[in-house]
C-alpha cells in the first residue's frame, strides 16, 4: 500500500512514487511517479481516459484504493476545484465559501476571498442567481480561503465559454501569484496548459511520458513563436500531428 505520510519537510509539496491504480483487470496508473515543488504550477494533459482524474483523486485523498511499492505524499492543506462548482444550492454564496471553515474570523476571510475573485457585494446571493463563471469564482474563493499549499483543479474551466475562460485564466494567474500554492491543473486544453503552467506533463499508458518546463515569459502570447513550438511538441506527445511552425 502507498504510505500517506503528510507533513513534508523537504522542497517537493507532492511526491508520488510507483503509484498503481487498477479498475478490475484494467491498470490505469502503472507505477506512476511525479514531484511538484512548493509554489509550482503544473498542468497535466493526456488523452481522454488516460487517468488524469484518477491521479487527481488519489492526490486529493478521494481514493483509498491506490497502491504501489513507493509513496504518495501530499500536504494536509489542500483544496480541490472541479469542472462544476459544486456549491450547495440551499446556502448563500458567503456560507458556501465558509463551509467547514471553523475559524473565528471565517466570515471576514470569506468576504475577503469573494472580493479577490471579483464577487464583493454578492455574499448574500444564492448560487442559482450566479452565472457559470461566477459560480466557478465562488469555488475558487472557497478553495483559497483555506490557504492551501496544494490546489488540485480538474478541468475547472472546461464548461465555460471561451471568453470567460480567458478571464478565469487571468484571475487564476493573479490568485496563484498572490497565494503561491502548488497547483496541479488537469486540462484538455493545450493552450491553457502552456499559458498558465511552469511545467506541463503528459500522461499516457499509466505514466508521465513528457515533462516540459515552459520557458516563456508571462503573460504569454498564443501567437508567440516559442508558444507555437511548445504547443506542437505537446501535441506530438498527445499523438496529434501538426504542421511545422513557419518562420514569421
Ligand atoms: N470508478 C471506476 N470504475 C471503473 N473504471 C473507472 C472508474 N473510474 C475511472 N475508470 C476508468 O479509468 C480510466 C481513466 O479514467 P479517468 O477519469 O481518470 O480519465 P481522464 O484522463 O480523466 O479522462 P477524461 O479526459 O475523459 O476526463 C477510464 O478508462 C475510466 O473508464
Amino acid at each position: 500500500m502507498a504510505s500517506h505520510l503528510g507533513g513534508l519537510s523537504g522542497a517537493p509539496v507532492v511526491r508520488v512514487e510507483s503509484l498503481i491504480r487498477s479498475f478490475g483487470l484494467r491498470t490505469i496508473l502503472d507505477g506512476l511517479s511525479l514531484d511538484i515543488d512548493k509554489g509550482e504550477f503544473v498542468a497535466l494533459l493526456g488523452r481522454s481516459g488516460s487517468g488524469k482524474s484518477t491521479l487527481l483523486r488519489a492526490l486529493a485523498d478521494l481514493d483509498d484504493k491506490v497502491s504501489g511499492s513507493g509513496r504518495l505524499e501530499t500536504p494536509d492543506k489542500k483544496s480541490v476545484v472541479f469542472q462544476d462548482a459544486r456549491l450547495l444550492p440551499w446556502k448563500r454564496v458567503l456560507e458556501n465559501v465558509m463551509l467547514g471553515l471553523n475559524l473565528p474570523d471565517a466570515a471576514k476571510r470569506g468576504r475577503a476571498a469573494l472580493e479577490e475573485v471579483g464577487l464583493g457585494g454578492r455574499e448574500n446571493a444564492w448560487p442559482v442567481e450566479l452565472s457559470g463563471g461566477e459560480q466557478q469564482r465562488v469555488a475558487l474563493a472557497r478553495s483559497l480561503v483555506r490557504d492551501p499549499e496544494l490546489l488540485l483543479a480538474d478541468e475547472p474551466f472546461g464548461a465555460l465559454d471561451a471568453l470567460t475562460r480567458l478571464r478565469m485564466h487571468d484571475l487564476l494567474r493573479q490568485l496563484c501569484a498572490r497565494h503561491q500554492p502548488a497547483v496541479l491543473l488537469v486540462t484538455h486544453d493545450v493552450d491553457e496548459a502552456v499559458t498558465l503552467a511552469d511545467r506541463v506533463l503528459v500522461l499516457d499508458k499509466g505514466g508521465i511520458v513528457a515533462d516540459i518546463a515552459i520557458d516563456i515569459p508571462t503573460p504569454r502570447d498564443h501567437g508567440d513563436r516559442r508558444f507555437g513550438e511548445v504547443r506542437s511538441e505537446l501535441l506530438r506527445h498527445l499523438g496529434v500531428e501538426t504542421k511545422p511552425v513557419l518562420p514569421v
